[in-house]
């Protein structure tokens, strides 16, 4: 199986200032790993690039298959639609109960069959610990169940790849474990590949896996938790 992600001699831009030089990464499927380094050195232009946020302009790079030197910037949509992102601050629908917040993703991702996607729905949040929550609404849930709902969320298109920028960042410890557990449950269960940003060390030295850190202008891998 070819890699998940390849990145080769890539520059990473954020309004014409180079973040990151010369970037070589290659993940295979099924792998966890770490996205350490301090704050403001580029963690999040690289998930962005991968998700296609940023443009690569310089370099070579595929993601779940997609060339994203090559790719039309109309792709953009089907790449995300591989991909599960899930954010800090979950990003979810504050109007909507649980259940609609998922359907609004299927539908705009192109589902139509309401059958299957009440199948796919119950499914994710039967996964996530949540099958009798559907009805609330999100502002009513705590900051684990938000990121439960934001993980469900990623599941919806049977991602390969999940990218995850510091999903433990607002959560207390005990939450965080739990996030965790389930992050790595699912990644085993579906073979998914889980790419995650974070500050968190308590988190990575109780989970370990492997590193790749930024750090002055370049992308560093299999940093220790020492180097870290
Ligand atoms: N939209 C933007 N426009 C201009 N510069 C940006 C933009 N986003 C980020 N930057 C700059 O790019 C650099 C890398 O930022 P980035 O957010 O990728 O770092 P990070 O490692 O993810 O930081 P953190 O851990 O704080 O999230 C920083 O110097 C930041 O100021």
């Amino acid at each position: 199986m070819p890699p998940i992600v390849e990145i080769k001699n890539v520059n990473i831009y954020q309004s014409g200032n180079l973040i990151l030089s010369d970037v070589n990464l290659t993940v295979n499927q099924g792998e966890f790993v770490y996205l350490v380094g301090k704050t403001g050195t580029g963690k999040s232009s690289l998930l962005k690039t991968l998700y296609g946020e940023l443009a690569l302009t310089e370099g070579d790079a595929t993601v779940a298959g997609f060339n994203l030197r090559e790719m039309d910037w109309k792709k953009v949509p089907f790449l995300r639609r591989s991909l599960g992102v899930v954010f800090q601050d979950f990003q979810l629908l504050t109007d909507r109960n649980v259940h609609e917040n998922l359907k609004f993703v299927l539908k705009a991702t192109g589902w139509k069959d309401e059958n299957l996607m009440e199948e796919k729905i119950n499914d994710v949040l039967d996964k996530v610990g949540l099958k009798s929550k559907g009805f609330k609404m999100t502002f009513e849930m705590s900051g684990g169940e938000q990121q439960r709902v934001d993980i469900a969320r990623a599941l919806l298109n049977s991602p390969k790849l999940i990218l995850a920028d510091e999903p433990t960042g607002n959560l207390d410890p005990e939450t965080s474990d739990e996030i965790m557990n389930l992050l790595i449950q699912v990644a085993k269960d579906y073979n998914t590949t889980v790419i995650m940003a974070t500050h968190d060390f308590m988190v990575i030295k109780k989970f370990p896996a492997r590193m790749v850190k930024t750090e002055a202008g370049k992308v560093w891998d299999n940093a220790t938790v020492e180097h870290a």
